[in-house]
Order: structure tokens, then C-alpha cells, then sequence
């Protein structure tokens, strides 16, 4: 079993996550992986209908043309297979954290971003709200401002924060990658396991790969942002470029055996 993060793994860090694509050859590559393993699947913050939009390519196979793919997205609470998504209802903090979050970045003289003047940005995902310093003036420092406020906002409203790559996430509890990782290993009945990430929230499934008892194998995308990952993979690669030249030298020895 092939499972993959998005941003940072499988699509390049772009500044708006509006713009995040996956790169062609990634998909190319596990369009012929999806015929050659047990299973594919995108464990993602991103929802999971999001991962699928955004990893359309012109001209290649897209994603949603992986054989057997399944995306579980918001970290693994949304689930898309066969074009169906299921969801739960968004926890009602999320409604909450919609309201104050606005007022809050104004007590703290956080601008948001227009799309030209630097600033933050807050992206909605329906289950989660993520507050972005990359395109702010001063994008470590927008981050630390905001750590206490938005953990105190998190506690108030029954969400938790997940810290990502210059972006902290209110989001529900209950849930993470390494838990929807091991629970699709299980259903799946998988031989094997390979897993592919960037950011802090992947470490809880290269977790899963090591304790769930398969022969596994954690393969960090490389960044200068996020350096835990690379410590504790069994694989390092330069980033989604490097991943994509990964999954696409595995599918030519499968193929070939
Ligand atoms: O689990 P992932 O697939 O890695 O998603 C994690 C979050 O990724 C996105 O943000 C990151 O990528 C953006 C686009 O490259 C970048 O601008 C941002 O700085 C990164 O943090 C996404 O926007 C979040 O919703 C995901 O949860």
C-alpha cells in the first residue's frame, strides 16, 4: 500500500493555497502505481474533494484517474472513493472560530493578505479553519503572535491547533493520519506500507507505519522549513520533485518484475 500526503509531498509549497497543484509527474507516476499495488491513498489536512480539484493536470492522468484511489482528507475525517465524498458535520467551533477569528487578528495588527499587500490569510475548509502566515511581512514572526491566541481560541471553542508549515489549523480532536492510516491498513488487509510526508502532522503516520507490524518504509520530502521528518525517515528525498522521481522508479520495477 502507496500513502501519500498532499502539500509539500505530492504538490509543491506555493505561497496561496489556492495555487497548490500536483506535480504532473506525481500523478503520472501513481496512475501506474494504482495498478501495481494493493492500494493508493492521500491522507491530506486538505479536503478531500480539494486534493482531488487540485490534482487535475492537462493533458496526464489526474488524480482522480489512479486506479482505486482513495483521499482521506481533514486528517483523515472526510473520505473520497469512486467520486462519493463522506463527511461528518463540522464540529459547531468551527462556526465560532469563523466569527472571532477576524477580531482577533485585528487586536493583534495582523493585516490579511489581498492577494498583493502581504499579510495572513484564513482558509475556511468547512471542518477546520487554518490561519496562514506565509505571505504576512514578517511570516515567523506573524507565527509566533498568533500561537497563544489561537491555542486559548482553540480551548475555548472544544477544537484543536495542529502547527504546519507556516500555518496553525483549529481543527476537531479525535482524529489524526496516523490513526486514519492504520484504520485503512486494517480494512485493507495491506501487506505492506510506504508513506510519504513533509510536515509535522505526518509524523503520527510514519508512527502508524512503525508500529502497525507490516514491513513499512517513511519517506520525508525534504524542505529547510520542517527538518523532524528527515530525522526519523527511513527514506529522505529533495522534496516533491524528489518524491515524484521516487514513485516513478518504483513503478518501472514493479512493472518490470
Ligand atoms: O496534509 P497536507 O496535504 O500536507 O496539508 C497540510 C496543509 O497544507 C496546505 O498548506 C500548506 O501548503 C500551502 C500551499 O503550498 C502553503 O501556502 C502553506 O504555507 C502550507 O502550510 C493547506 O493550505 C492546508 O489546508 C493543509 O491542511
Amino acid at each position: 500500500m502507496i500513502g501519500l500526503d498532499f502539500d509539500g509531498t505530492l504538490a509543491p509549497i506555493v505561497p496561496d493555497p489556492a495555487d497548490a497543484r500536483v506535480a504532473p509527474e506525481a500523478a503520472a507516476a501513481l496512475a501506474r502505481l494504482g495498478a501495481l499495488v494493493g492500494a493508493v491513498v492521500i491522507v491530506t489536512g486538505r479536503p478531500a474533494a480539494t486534493a482531488i480539484d487540485y490534482g487535475q493536470v492537462a493533458g496526464g492522468p489526474s488524480l482522480a484517474d489512479v486506479p482505486g484511489l482513495v483521499v482521506l482528507g481533514q486528517y483523515g475525517l472526510e473520505r473520497w472513493e469512486a467520486g462519493t465524498v463522506t463527511s461528518p458535520p463540522p464540529p459547531p467551533g468551527v462556526a465560532r472560530v469563523r466569527e472571532e477569528l477576524p477580531g482577533l487578528l485585528d487586536r493583534l495588527g495582523l493585516p490579511r493578505t489581498d492577494g498583493t499587500r502581504p499579510g495572513v490569510a484564513v482558509e475556511d475548509k468547512g471542518r477546520a479553519v487554518a490561519v496562514h502566515t506565509r505571505r504576512a511581512a514578517d511570516p515567523e514572526g506573524a507565527l509566533r503572535a498568533l500561537r497563544e491566541p489561537v491555542q486559548a481560541l482553540a480551548a475555548r471553542t472544544g477544537l484543536v491547533v495542529e502547527p504546519g508549515r507556516l500555518v496553525l489549523e483549529l481543527r476537531p480532536a479525535g482524529m489524526d493520519k496516523g490513526q486514519a492510516l492504520r484504520a485503512f491498513l486494517d480494512r485493507r488487509a495491506a501487506r505492506s506500507v510506504l508513506f510519504a510526508g513533509d510536515d509535522l502532522g505526518d509524523l503520527a503516520a510514519f508512527e502508524a507505519v512503525r508500529d502497525c507490524g507490516l514491513p513499512g518504509v517513511t519517506v520525508c520530502s525534504a524542505s529547510a522549513e520542517v527538518t523532524a521528518l528527515a530525522e526519523l525517515a527511513d527514506v529522505v528525498v529533495d522534496g516533491p520533485a524528489g518524491v515524484a522521481a521516487l514513485l516513478s522508479a518504483l513503478a518501472g520495477a514493479l512493472a518490470a518484475r
